[in-house]
């Protein structure tokens, strides 16, 4: 479960990325961020990855309170996230196979894990018969495929993604999204930021809808711009 309490970004130079969040999401679950530029999405993503602390509040997963982390802390925690971006960011000289292997090598897994784990990975995201090209050989699709792989590779409990369909058409961005989904049907709890209408107003999944930092729905199930 992941819990944030009165939590508050304030920049340096005293812009709000995000204010007086509360929020309660559970193990499993699949929520869409939404929101205009600059409300605060790409802050709140941060925040959980612990690329930002927060200005006030406290940010707890699985109970443990995560707030303000050590750095070798802030590593552990990582190994439980998957983390996918609009801009794919792959290794360009390296094959689709090593790009996912290398999330295993930087956390010193074994060989023999390394060569059991990303065929599967690769098998999930539909990739194993593209594992020897590289990110330039691809389709931007199977590049967002890729990154994927590499974010699930360890199996982690959560997954979170920023505007992974940012760069895509629709028919692809269909795609990445269901596969998304499949990833969340097998435990795995997802958190998004988008600004795509059209996915969220599909999957009818929860949604939390944030305005200037604030959060001014949150929706169990709904499109993106629901009512309550
Ligand atoms: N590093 C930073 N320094 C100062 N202000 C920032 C920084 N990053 C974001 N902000 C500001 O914080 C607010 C929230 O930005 P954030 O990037 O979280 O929004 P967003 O909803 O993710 O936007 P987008 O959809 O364009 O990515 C904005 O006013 C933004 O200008």
């Amino acid at each position: 479960m992941i819990e944030l309490s009165n939590v508050s970004k304030i920049y340096d130079n005293d812009v709000t990325g995000v204010k007086e969040l509360n929020l309660t999401i559970q193990d499993g679950e699949f929520v869409f961020l939404v929101g205009e530029s600059g409300s605060g999405k790409s802050t709140l993503l941060k925040l959980l990855m612990k690329e930002l602390d927060p200005t006030e509040g406290a940010i707890t997963i699985d109970g443990e309170d995560v707030t303000h982390l050590k750095r070798k802390n802030v590593s552990a925690l990582r190994r439980r996230m998957g983390i996918v971006f609009q801009d794919y960011r792959l290794l360009t000289k390296k094959t689709v196979y090593e790009n996912v292997a290398f999330a295993l090598e930087v956390i010193e897994e074994s060989s023999r894990k390394i060569r059991r784990s990303v065929p599967l990975a690769l098998n999930m995201v539909g990739l194993a018969h593209k594992s020897k090209y590289l990110p330039g050989e691809i389709s931007g699709g199977e590049q967002q495929r890729t990154a994927i792989a590499r974010a699930i590779v360890n199996n982690p409990p959560i997954l979170l993604a920023d505007e992974p369909t940012g760069n895509l058409d629709p028919k692809n961005s269909k795609e990445i999204i269901e596969l998304i989904e499949r990833i969340n049907k097998r435990g795995t709890t997802v958190i998004i930021a988008t600004h795509d209408r059209a996915i969220v107003d599909t999957m009818q999944k929860r949604v939390i809808h944030l305005e200037k930092g604030e959060i001014v729905r949150d929706s169990e199930k709904g499109g993106y711009d629901d009512e309550d």
